[in-house]
Protein backbone atom coordinates (compact mmCIF):
# COMPACT_ATOMS: atom_id res chain seq x y z
CA UNK A 1 0.00 0.00 0.00
CA UNK A 2 1.50 3.31 -1.23
CA UNK A 3 0.75 6.35 1.31
CA UNK A 4 1.10 10.28 0.31
CA UNK A 5 0.98 12.42 2.57
CA UNK A 6 -2.49 14.31 1.43
CA UNK A 7 -3.35 17.80 1.89
CA UNK A 8 -6.40 17.33 4.38
CA UNK A 9 -7.54 14.07 6.32
CA UNK A 10 -9.65 11.36 5.30
CA UNK A 11 -13.42 12.27 4.77
CA UNK A 12 -15.53 13.64 7.89
CA UNK A 13 -16.90 10.72 9.63
CA UNK A 14 -20.01 12.53 9.75
CA UNK A 15 -20.82 12.76 6.65
CA UNK A 16 -18.91 10.20 4.62
CA UNK A 17 -21.58 8.25 3.04
CA UNK A 18 -20.04 4.75 3.47
CA UNK A 19 -20.52 5.42 7.69
CA UNK A 20 -23.91 6.16 7.52
CA UNK A 21 -25.80 4.83 10.42
CA UNK A 22 -22.70 4.45 12.18
CA UNK A 23 -23.35 5.04 16.10
CA UNK A 24 -20.55 6.74 16.89
CA UNK A 25 -18.74 6.87 20.83
CA UNK A 26 -16.72 9.99 20.35
CA UNK A 27 -15.47 11.94 17.23
CA UNK A 28 -13.62 14.81 16.10
CA UNK A 29 -14.57 16.80 13.12
CA UNK A 30 -12.16 19.11 11.41
CA UNK A 31 -9.55 19.32 14.22
CA UNK A 32 -7.01 21.71 14.09
CA UNK A 33 -4.19 21.72 17.48
CA UNK A 34 -1.83 24.01 17.36
CA UNK A 35 0.86 24.49 20.85
CA UNK A 36 3.67 27.66 21.29
CA UNK A 37 3.40 30.49 19.24
CA UNK A 38 6.40 31.91 17.20
CA UNK A 39 9.40 30.02 16.85
CA UNK A 40 8.22 27.71 19.12
CA UNK A 41 4.63 26.80 17.45
CA UNK A 42 3.88 23.31 16.55
CA UNK A 43 0.95 21.70 14.53
CA UNK A 44 0.18 18.90 16.52
CA UNK A 45 -3.00 18.24 14.94
CA UNK A 46 -4.28 19.55 11.37
CA UNK A 47 -7.28 19.38 10.17
CA UNK A 48 -8.36 15.58 11.68
CA UNK A 49 -11.67 14.20 11.16
CA UNK A 50 -11.68 10.77 13.14
CA UNK A 51 -14.41 8.98 14.23
CA UNK A 52 -14.66 5.86 17.25
CA UNK A 53 -17.63 3.32 16.32
CA UNK A 54 -19.39 2.14 19.24
CA UNK A 55 -18.98 -1.45 20.51
CA UNK A 56 -15.67 -1.03 17.90
CA UNK A 57 -12.03 -1.07 19.55
CA UNK A 58 -10.42 1.21 17.17
CA UNK A 59 -6.09 1.46 17.22
CA UNK A 60 -4.32 4.89 16.52
CA UNK A 61 -0.60 4.67 15.42
CA UNK A 62 1.42 6.67 13.96
CA UNK A 63 5.52 7.66 13.88
CA UNK A 64 6.13 9.71 17.53
CA UNK A 65 5.70 13.05 17.12
CA UNK A 66 2.35 12.23 14.86
CA UNK A 67 -0.22 13.43 17.17
CA UNK A 68 -1.79 10.16 18.68
CA UNK A 69 -1.58 11.47 22.10
CA UNK A 70 -2.96 14.84 21.44
CA UNK A 71 -5.75 13.15 19.38
CA UNK A 72 -7.07 11.37 22.50
CA UNK A 73 -6.47 14.47 24.84
CA UNK A 74 -8.46 16.82 22.52
CA UNK A 75 -11.25 13.56 22.51
CA UNK A 76 -11.39 13.52 26.40
CA UNK A 77 -11.48 17.38 27.07
CA UNK A 78 -8.34 16.97 28.46
CA UNK A 79 -7.29 19.21 26.11
CA UNK A 80 -9.21 22.08 24.07
CA UNK A 81 -8.73 22.16 20.42
CA UNK A 82 -7.47 25.17 18.50
CA UNK A 83 -10.16 24.58 16.35
CA UNK A 84 -12.78 22.11 14.87
CA UNK A 85 -15.29 20.13 16.82
CA UNK A 86 -15.03 17.38 19.25
CA UNK A 87 -18.62 14.99 20.40
CA UNK A 88 -18.57 12.76 23.08
CA UNK A 89 -21.66 10.44 22.09
CA UNK A 90 -23.56 13.32 21.31
CA UNK A 91 -22.53 15.71 23.34
CA UNK A 92 -20.21 18.17 21.98
CA UNK A 93 -17.76 19.32 23.76
CA UNK A 94 -16.68 22.88 22.83
CA UNK A 95 -19.55 24.29 24.07
CA UNK A 96 -18.70 23.10 27.79
CA UNK A 97 -16.96 24.70 30.64
CA UNK A 98 -14.43 23.87 32.78
CA UNK A 99 -16.80 21.83 35.39
CA UNK A 100 -18.42 20.68 33.06
CA UNK A 101 -16.06 19.00 30.82
CA UNK A 102 -14.38 17.62 34.24
CA UNK A 103 -17.79 15.85 34.84
CA UNK A 104 -17.57 15.03 31.34
CA UNK A 105 -14.67 12.96 31.58
CA UNK A 106 -15.36 11.47 34.96
CA UNK A 107 -18.68 10.25 34.09
CA UNK A 108 -18.44 9.09 30.30
CA UNK A 109 -14.55 8.21 29.61
CA UNK A 110 -12.04 5.94 30.98
CA UNK A 111 -8.49 6.06 30.76
CA UNK A 112 -5.83 3.60 30.95
CA UNK A 113 -2.29 4.63 30.41
CA UNK A 114 1.44 2.96 30.64
CA UNK A 115 1.89 3.84 33.98
CA UNK A 116 -1.15 1.69 35.65
CA UNK A 117 -2.08 4.87 38.43
CA UNK A 118 -3.41 2.39 41.13
CA UNK A 119 -3.19 3.73 44.50
CA UNK A 120 -0.92 1.84 46.43
CA UNK A 121 -2.50 1.82 49.94
CA UNK A 122 -5.89 0.37 48.32
CA UNK A 123 -6.90 -2.92 47.60
CA UNK A 124 -7.62 -3.67 43.60
CA UNK A 125 -11.25 -4.30 44.11
CA UNK A 126 -11.16 -0.39 46.13
CA UNK A 127 -9.00 0.97 43.47
CA UNK A 128 -11.63 -0.02 40.83
CA UNK A 129 -14.53 1.56 42.39
CA UNK A 130 -12.68 4.32 43.33
CA UNK A 131 -14.10 6.71 40.82
CA UNK A 132 -17.39 5.72 41.36
CA UNK A 133 -16.99 6.56 45.21
CA UNK A 134 -15.44 9.73 44.40
CA UNK A 135 -18.27 10.49 42.42
CA UNK A 136 -20.85 9.50 44.93
CA UNK A 137 -22.57 6.80 42.37
CA UNK A 138 -22.86 3.39 43.46
CA UNK A 139 -21.35 0.40 41.44
CA UNK A 140 -23.92 -2.24 40.07
CA UNK A 141 -22.51 -5.22 41.86
CA UNK A 142 -23.93 -7.50 39.00
CA UNK A 143 -21.84 -5.25 36.45
CA UNK A 144 -18.71 -5.54 39.17
CA UNK A 145 -19.04 -8.90 39.21
CA UNK A 146 -18.76 -9.81 35.15
CA UNK A 147 -15.95 -6.91 34.59
CA UNK A 148 -13.89 -8.98 37.46
CA UNK A 149 -14.57 -12.41 36.21
CA UNK A 150 -13.95 -11.08 32.33
CA UNK A 151 -10.58 -9.75 33.17
CA UNK A 152 -9.56 -12.90 35.21
CA UNK A 153 -9.43 -10.29 38.74
CA UNK A 154 -11.45 -12.49 41.35
CA UNK A 155 -8.29 -13.80 42.93
CA UNK A 156 -6.91 -10.85 43.73
CA UNK A 157 -9.43 -8.43 44.34
CA UNK A 158 -8.34 -7.94 48.17
CA UNK A 159 -4.81 -7.53 46.91
CA UNK A 160 -2.44 -4.12 46.77
CA UNK A 161 -0.93 -3.01 44.21
CA UNK A 162 2.29 -3.92 45.69
CA UNK A 163 1.44 -7.50 45.22
CA UNK A 164 0.34 -7.86 41.88
CA UNK A 165 2.41 -8.50 38.77
CA UNK A 166 2.71 -5.48 36.16
CA UNK A 167 -0.06 -7.45 33.97
CA UNK A 168 -2.59 -7.69 36.88
CA UNK A 169 -2.24 -4.43 37.90
CA UNK A 170 -3.05 -2.97 34.13
CA UNK A 171 -6.25 -5.31 34.42
CA UNK A 172 -7.06 -3.64 37.61
CA UNK A 173 -6.58 -0.08 35.89
CA UNK A 174 -8.84 -1.94 32.91
CA UNK A 175 -11.43 -3.14 35.23
CA UNK A 176 -11.54 0.16 36.92
CA UNK A 177 -11.98 2.05 33.28
CA UNK A 178 -14.56 -0.09 32.24
CA UNK A 179 -16.52 -0.50 35.57
CA UNK A 180 -18.78 2.75 34.95
CA UNK A 181 -19.83 1.86 31.77
CA UNK A 182 -18.24 4.70 30.38
CA UNK A 183 -19.09 5.27 26.54
CA UNK A 184 -15.56 5.44 25.57
CA UNK A 185 -12.15 3.81 26.96
CA UNK A 186 -9.00 5.66 25.94
CA UNK A 187 -6.27 3.13 26.28
CA UNK A 188 -2.76 5.09 25.86
CA UNK A 189 0.13 2.77 25.21
CA UNK A 190 -1.74 0.22 28.00
CA UNK A 191 1.16 -2.49 27.24
CA UNK A 192 4.03 0.13 26.70
CA UNK A 193 5.38 -1.46 30.21
CA UNK A 194 4.36 -4.65 30.15
CA UNK A 195 6.67 -7.71 29.31
CA UNK A 196 5.03 -9.52 25.78
CA UNK A 197 2.88 -12.51 27.64
CA UNK A 198 1.25 -9.61 29.49
CA UNK A 199 0.78 -7.41 27.12
CA UNK A 200 -0.88 -10.45 25.05
CA UNK A 201 -2.93 -10.82 28.26
CA UNK A 202 -4.07 -7.10 28.47
CA UNK A 203 -4.51 -6.88 24.36
CA UNK A 204 -6.44 -9.92 25.04
CA UNK A 205 -9.16 -8.49 27.70
CA UNK A 206 -9.50 -5.29 26.16
CA UNK A 207 -10.67 -7.29 23.26
CA UNK A 208 -12.92 -9.03 25.01
CA UNK A 209 -14.37 -6.16 26.66
CA UNK A 210 -15.28 -5.11 23.22
CA UNK A 211 -17.09 -8.47 22.07
CA UNK A 212 -18.35 -9.14 25.67
CA UNK A 213 -19.04 -6.00 27.27
CA UNK A 214 -19.97 -4.40 24.30
CA UNK A 215 -16.99 -1.34 25.33
CA UNK A 216 -15.92 1.34 22.52
CA UNK A 217 -12.09 0.99 22.98
CA UNK A 218 -9.51 3.52 21.51
CA UNK A 219 -6.01 2.06 21.59
CA UNK A 220 -3.02 4.36 21.34
CA UNK A 221 0.21 1.79 20.31
CA UNK A 222 3.14 1.79 18.84
CA UNK A 223 2.77 -1.87 18.49
CA UNK A 224 1.70 -3.85 15.43
CA UNK A 225 0.77 -6.74 17.06
CA UNK A 226 -1.26 -4.37 19.09
CA UNK A 227 -3.17 -2.99 16.26
CA UNK A 228 -3.74 -6.63 14.77
CA UNK A 229 -6.26 -6.87 17.73
CA UNK A 230 -8.59 -4.02 17.06
CA UNK A 231 -11.57 -3.97 14.21
CA UNK A 232 -9.73 -0.63 12.76
CA UNK A 233 -6.26 0.79 12.29
CA UNK A 234 -6.30 4.77 12.08
CA UNK A 235 -2.65 6.21 10.78
CA UNK A 236 -1.67 9.16 11.73
CA UNK A 237 1.39 11.29 9.74
CA UNK A 238 2.67 14.89 10.76
CA UNK A 239 -0.94 15.63 12.49
CA UNK A 240 -2.98 14.34 10.01
CA UNK A 241 -5.00 11.39 9.49
CA UNK A 242 -3.55 9.36 6.27
CA UNK A 243 -4.71 6.04 6.31
CA UNK A 244 -7.12 3.70 7.46
CA UNK A 245 -7.65 -0.44 7.99
CA UNK A 246 -10.15 -2.59 8.79
CA UNK A 247 -9.52 -5.97 10.45
CA UNK A 248 -5.84 -5.86 9.73
CA UNK A 249 -3.29 -8.18 10.22
CA UNK A 250 0.12 -7.23 11.69
CA UNK A 251 2.05 -7.37 8.34
CA UNK A 252 -0.69 -4.38 6.69
CA UNK A 253 0.05 -2.77 9.73
CA UNK A 254 3.89 -2.96 9.59
CA UNK A 255 3.74 -2.23 5.76
CA UNK A 256 1.29 0.66 6.31
CA UNK A 257 3.95 1.99 9.16
CA UNK A 258 6.58 1.15 6.95
CA UNK A 259 4.97 3.54 4.02
CA UNK A 260 4.64 6.47 6.48
CA UNK A 261 7.60 6.42 7.72
CA UNK A 262 9.46 6.48 4.04
CA UNK A 263 6.64 9.49 3.40
CA UNK A 264 8.62 11.36 5.84
CA UNK A 265 8.10 11.03 9.17
CA UNK A 266 10.99 10.97 11.85
CA UNK A 267 11.65 7.39 13.49
CA UNK A 268 11.46 8.15 17.32
CA UNK A 269 11.23 12.25 15.54
CA UNK A 270 9.86 14.81 18.04
CA UNK A 271 7.58 17.51 16.45
CA UNK A 272 6.50 18.85 13.67
CA UNK A 273 7.85 22.19 13.83
CA UNK A 274 5.51 24.74 12.06
CA UNK A 275 7.78 26.96 10.68
CA UNK A 276 11.19 25.66 8.44
CA UNK A 277 14.32 25.95 10.62
CA UNK A 278 12.00 26.40 14.16
CA UNK A 279 13.17 24.30 17.62
CA UNK A 280 11.83 20.72 17.88
CA UNK A 281 10.07 20.98 20.71
CA UNK A 282 11.52 18.34 23.33
CA UNK A 283 9.68 15.21 23.66
CA UNK A 284 9.72 14.96 27.11
CA UNK A 285 8.47 18.75 27.86
CA UNK A 286 6.07 17.54 26.12
CA UNK A 287 5.42 14.51 28.25
CA UNK A 288 6.11 16.66 30.81
CA UNK A 289 3.19 18.73 30.25
CA UNK A 290 0.87 15.82 29.25
CA UNK A 291 0.77 14.51 32.75
CA UNK A 292 0.52 17.67 34.45
CA UNK A 293 -2.79 18.84 32.34
CA UNK A 294 -4.28 14.90 33.37
CA UNK A 295 -3.03 15.79 37.04
CA UNK A 296 -4.59 18.93 36.86
CA UNK A 297 -7.72 17.33 35.25
CA UNK A 298 -7.98 15.13 38.07
CA UNK A 299 -7.47 17.66 40.40
CA UNK A 300 -10.38 19.23 39.21
CA UNK A 301 -12.31 16.00 39.86
CA UNK A 302 -11.39 15.88 43.13
CA UNK A 303 -12.61 19.44 43.51
CA UNK A 304 -15.88 18.93 42.11
CA UNK A 305 -16.47 16.13 44.20
CA UNK A 306 -14.98 17.90 47.63
CA UNK A 307 -18.14 20.69 46.03
CA UNK A 308 -20.92 18.00 45.79
CA UNK A 309 -19.83 16.42 49.14
CA UNK A 310 -20.42 19.79 50.44
CA UNK A 311 -23.79 20.54 48.55
CA UNK A 312 -24.95 16.81 50.27
CA UNK A 313 -24.40 14.77 47.07
CA UNK A 314 -21.69 12.99 47.23
CA UNK A 315 -21.70 10.47 50.24
CA UNK A 316 -19.58 7.65 49.81
CA UNK A 317 -16.42 9.90 49.72
CA UNK A 318 -15.73 8.87 53.19
CA UNK A 319 -16.22 4.50 52.18
CA UNK A 320 -13.56 4.77 49.41
CA UNK A 321 -10.93 6.72 51.21
N1 LIG B 1 1.93 20.50 25.65
C1 LIG B 1 2.62 20.59 24.52
N2 LIG B 1 3.30 21.70 24.23
C2 LIG B 1 4.00 21.82 23.07
N3 LIG B 1 4.06 20.85 22.14
C3 LIG B 1 3.42 19.71 22.39
C4 LIG B 1 2.66 19.51 23.59
N4 LIG B 1 2.12 18.26 23.55
C5 LIG B 1 2.53 17.72 22.38
N5 LIG B 1 3.30 18.58 21.69
C6 LIG B 1 3.91 18.38 20.36
O1 LIG B 1 2.86 17.99 19.49
C7 LIG B 1 3.29 16.98 18.59
C8 LIG B 1 2.41 15.75 18.74
O2 LIG B 1 2.68 15.20 20.03
P1 LIG B 1 1.94 13.89 20.55
O3 LIG B 1 2.41 13.64 21.94
O4 LIG B 1 0.50 14.01 20.32
O5 LIG B 1 2.54 12.78 19.56
P2 LIG B 1 2.46 11.21 19.66
O6 LIG B 1 2.11 10.72 18.30
O7 LIG B 1 1.54 10.80 20.78
O8 LIG B 1 3.96 10.87 20.00
P3 LIG B 1 4.59 9.63 20.84
O9 LIG B 1 4.31 8.41 20.03
O10 LIG B 1 6.07 9.96 20.87
O11 LIG B 1 3.95 9.62 22.20
C9 LIG B 1 4.76 16.74 18.92
O12 LIG B 1 5.52 17.53 18.06
C10 LIG B 1 4.89 17.21 20.36
O13 LIG B 1 6.21 17.62 20.62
Amino acid sequence: MSIGVPQRSAPTPATDPARAGQRWAARAEAVSKVYGSGETRVRALDVVDAGFVHGELTAVMGPSGSGKSTLMQCLSGLDRVSSGRVWIGDQELSGLGERALTELRRDRVGFVFQAFNLLPTLTARENITLPADLGGRAVEADWLDHVVDTLGLRERLAHRPGELSGGQQQRVACARALVGRPELVLADEPTGNLDSRAAGEVLGLLRRSVDDLGQTIALVTHDAAAAAHADRVLFLHDGRLVAELSSADAGEVLETMAGLEHAGAEPGGSGTPDLDGAPVVDAAAAEAARTARLLRAQLDAFIADVDALAAGTGDRRGAAL
